[in-house]
């Protein structure tokens, strides 16, 4: 079972003025039926089944909140003509992860229909396999949908366990090959020491094109740029998802799979602009966001400080 839960306003809060100075007296709650065209819809996915299923340290279902907590404190620069909603949560109710994706991949179509951007804030990763699901189905067989993941992971895991935090592109590229659409997939931030041989060989069948870590760096900023651009030369649209264990520890305690050796925010900034500079991202997610290990925050506030660049560059 999935609950959809209303947006709450009282999550909303921070430093008031009046002049709009600050997110959260900028962001609207309302359902997505009711938000404006073209406008930004955030949702919330409260799950970390998928990151139980997958052995990890469970926490992400509160990660919404604590995103959304960071973000509203932060200031505001946006013109009055962008429209910012948060159009609610997607609740996973005793671990159906399932239905949750598939409630989650409804209200994603939902928003497309009203040319909106869907931002979706997690949850485990298990998230993109719902995400995606929901930019596909308004999108049609016609048009590619491109893949950008910021991940030290590949996610290619089989389903021979089930469906989890580490399958959702595995999933994906599944369905891709049974309904004759191309898998079109680019993983940001790999490291030999996050993922076996076995998806590393998944990853080369699949025709999955990657950094790894050591190349995706600012040192390596002329290359990453060219990297990125390459590959949204040859889809119709992109999904960005993010996925927060790709960080460093030092940016992103708050995690399920924290490790020191991840990548910092500077070149995940860069990535972002040349990605929102194609005009082609269709829809983004955060992913693993986990309060339970965050320290003073930190992780939630990378969060909310990437979601503010992206709304703030894409209404520039
Ligand atoms: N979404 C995360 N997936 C990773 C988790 C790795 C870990 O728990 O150490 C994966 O399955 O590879
Ligand atoms: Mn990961
Ligand atoms: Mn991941």
């Amino acid at each position: 079972m999935a609950i959809y839960k209303k947006a709450n306003p009282k999550i909303w809060s921070g430093r008031t003025s009046d002049q709009r100075l600050y997110m959260h007296e900028k962001i609207k709650c309302g359902p997505i039926e009711s938000i404006s065209p073209h406008s930004i819809a955030l949702l919330g996915y409260e799950c970390d089944e998928g990151v139980k299923r997958n052995q990890g340290r469970v926490g992400a279902v509160d990660g919404p909140n604590a995103i959304r907590a960071q973000l509203g404190k932060m200031p505001n620069h946006l013109d009055s003509k962008t429209e910012v909603y948060d159009c609610g949560t997607i609740q996973c109710i005793k671990g159906d992860m399932e239905v949750t994706q598939n409630k989650l991949s409804q209200m994603v179509s939902k928003s497309l229909t009203k040319n909106a951007l869907p931002i979706i804030l997690g949850g485990g990763h298990d998230i993109a396999y719902g995400h995606y699901n929901g930019l596909a189905d308004h999108i049609g067989k016609r048009k590619t949908i491109g893949i950008i993941n910021f991940d030290a992971h590949f996610d290619l895991r089989s389903v021979e366990n089930g469906p989890n935090s580490g399958t959702p592109f595995y999933q994906i590229a599944q369905d891709c090959n049974a309904n004759g659409t191309p898998f079109k997939y680019l993983c940001l931030g790999i490291r030999p020491d996050s993922n076996d041989k076995n998806l590393f060989e998944t990853a080369i069948d699949l025709e999955v094109e990657f950094l790894r870590n050591t190349e995706f760096n600012i040192q390596k900023l002329k290359t990453v740029s060219r990297v990125i651009k390459k590959f949204i030369s040859g889809v119709n649209h992109v999904y960005v998802t993010i996925d927060l264990d790709g960080f460093s520890s030092a940016y992103a305690p708050g995690v399920s799979a924290a490790s020191p050796m991840g990548f910092s925010p500077d070149i995940v900034l860069r990535s972002l602009g040349t990605i929102i500079k194609s005009k082609k991202l269709l829809g983004m997610d955060i992913a693993e966001m986990n309060p339970t290990y965050d320290i003073d925050d930190q992780t939630a506030k990378l969060a909310a400080s990437l979601i503010h660049f992206v709304i703030h560059r894409i209404s520039e």
